[in-house]
């Protein structure tokens, strides 16, 4: 990846959060994944079609949205006011590769957490036991 490349991402990145229209034709890549983005933020508020429509646009492709509405070329031309830049959508990395999270150390021994039981069992039984026993020998005395 390029630097050129990064720092349109990280572009992108920011204006996503801020209300980015993303997708229309004439990139000067010739790739069909390159997307030119539109950070329309401040065009909310002015534009004829309203603010929801470019809203509910943010963060995809709203190249048939924009297209469907038949807008003028005034339209376009004022869209040169919000272009933010081109990036290379084939650069996004698709899948993540999942890795479970880490499991707390699990005691595979069986055998010893059954001693652990008798003992825990047998400990108190004997302490009783003694205490039984030494009552019954100092009464005899
Ligand atoms: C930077 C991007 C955009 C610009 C500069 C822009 C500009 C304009 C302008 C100037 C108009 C007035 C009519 C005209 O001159 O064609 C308009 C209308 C409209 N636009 Fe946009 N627009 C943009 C993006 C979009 C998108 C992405 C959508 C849809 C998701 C959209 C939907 C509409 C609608 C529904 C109207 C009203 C059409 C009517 O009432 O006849 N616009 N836009």
């Amino acid at each position: 990846m390029s630097d050129h490349q990064t720092v349109e991402h990280q572009q992108l990145r920011v204006t996503v959060t801020d209300h980015l229209n993303v997708g229309y034709d004439e990139c000067i890549h010739e790739e069909e994944a390159c997307w030119r983005v539109y950070n329309v933020t401040n065009f909310l508020e002015d534009h004829p079609g309203g603010d929801e429509v470019l809203l509910a646009a943010t963060g995809k492709d709203a190249s048939d949205d924009f297209e469907d509405v038949g807008h003028s070329t005034t339209a376009r031309a004022l869209m040169d006011e919000y272009y933010v830049g081109e990036f290379d959508v084939s650069t996004i990395p698709t899948k993540v590769k999942y890795s479970p999270p880490k499991q707390p150390y699990y005691n595979q021994d069986k055998t010893s957490d059954f001693v652990i039981r008798i003992l825990q069992f047998l400990v108190p039984v004997a302490i009783l036991g003694l205490a039984v026993g030494v009552r019954i020998y100092t009464k005899s005395d």
